[in-house]
């Protein structure tokens, strides 16, 4: 039986003119939008407008494409309107094709320039100086918890958090050799062991080494025949280096969540879509006094204000002094938010804005 795909596929090619068109179109009212930004001084990326773009194409969408795909084509779309407005260079905690580059490219997309940096104080830096507009670090992982380094870091800086992100960690077995030739494994030590389960199953002889990051494995595995690395998927692209088999993680459930950073805060989404962290010290009260915390949290929950994560951390000034980070729902400018901070202030000796951000990418 022959096939006949002409008359589709012309079709096809039709539509695909159409799409180049209006891609076209509405990446120049894109450029004219980065005209008016550049003489106004105006924000280049502007997280609360990306996210209700997201949600807009979703509600418009009636399949078969699934919501998914449909964000992630609106993710390059976006990127390459940005790209036209003014080339912005985000900074990542490195080294490259780890899973803080993923979520960077997943919030930023393919058009806009990424940088690695070696640690989270050299990222706040470098956004503060300037060197780069926005930055990507990982703030806490659901498994291993919150990366102290990143909530000490807020405690000096002025930099706003304006977006966040959730990423699904996911482990490949990465190889030029065949899964019976692989005598060695390197990854970091917290990637083997979210895959000890699998690699006992199927690798059972093989010898587990500590890498100092998952891309470094990829390479070692690169160069050195017999030996594999657990890495995300990304390494292998980048480095171009096999996937033997993907998602060998025990447990599907391992997400790590990142936060954007720049120099100036996201506005407001509205529809309750709007969350804001902060940095609260209780002073001397936090060590003498009991309800000291309930008293800290009273006025958040009397005005509808959820806490959806709270995390202490020794403020190093003083022992038993610890600075509390908060993430609540709302955003800062609004009402019930400024009332609850004012009654706050009245007893707390540190009330710091971290930023306000649309409760999660699309
Ligand atoms: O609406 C804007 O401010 C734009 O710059 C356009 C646009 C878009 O392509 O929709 C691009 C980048 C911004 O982060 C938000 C939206």
């Amino acid at each position: 039986m022959t096939m006949d795909l002409g008359p589709i596929r012309d079709k096809i090619d039709g539509l695909d003119r159409d799409i180049v068109a209006l891609l076209n179109e509405r990446l120049a009212l894109a450029a004219e939008i980065g005209k008016l930004k550049r003489s106004t001084g105006g924000q280049i990326y502007v997280p609360e407008r990306e996210d209700a773009v997201l949600r807009k194409i979703v509600s418009l969408n009636q399949g078969p494409i699934k919501d998914e795909a449909l964000q992630a084509i609106y993710r390059e779309i976006m990127s390459a309107a940005i790209a036209l407005e003014k080339p912005l260079l985000i900074a990542y905690l490195g080294p490259e094709a780890t899973n803080t580059h993923a979520a960077a490219m997943r919030k930023f997309g393919a058009s806009v320039e990424y940088h690695a940096m070696a640690t989270i104080a050299d990222i706040f830096t470098a956004v503060e100086k300037g060197e780069a507009d926005y930055a990507v670090i990982p703030i806490e992982n659901s498994t291993e918890g919150s990366v102290r380094e990143t909530l000490d870091s807020f405690v000096e800086s002025d930099l706003k958090i304006v977006a966040q992100i959730y990423l699904e960690i996911t482990h490949a077995l990465i190889s030029n050799s065949p899964l019976d030739e692989i005598e060695r494994v390197y990854s970091k030590d917290q990637a083997l062991a979210q895959c000890r389960h699998w690699l006992q199953r199927h690798l059972p002889h093989a010898q587990l080494i500590d890498a100092p990051s998952t891309s470094r494995a990829v390479q070692i595995a690169k160069e050195t025949p017999g030996t594999a690395a657990v890495a995300g998927e990304l390494a292998a692209q980048f480095y171009g280096v096999p996937v033997v088999e993907r998602n060998i993680q025990d447990k599907a459930d391992n997400t790590t969540r990142f936060f954007v950073l720049g120099k100036r805060p996201a506005g407001a989404v509205g529809n309750g879509r709007d969350m804001s962290s902060f940095i609260i010290s209780l002073g001397d009260e936090s060590a003498s006094h009991s309800g000291a915390l309930l008293k800290m949290l009273m006025p958040l929950a009397e005005r509808g204000i959820n806490l959806s994560k709270i995390e202490s951390r020794p403020s190093k000034k003083r022992p038993w002094d610890y600075y509390f980070f908060i993430d609540v729902t709302g955003h800062f400018e609004a009402e019930n938010m400024k009332d609850a901070l004012a009654e706050l202030k009245r007893f707390c000796p540190m009330v710091k804005w971290l930023g306000s951000y649309p409760v999660a990418n699309g």
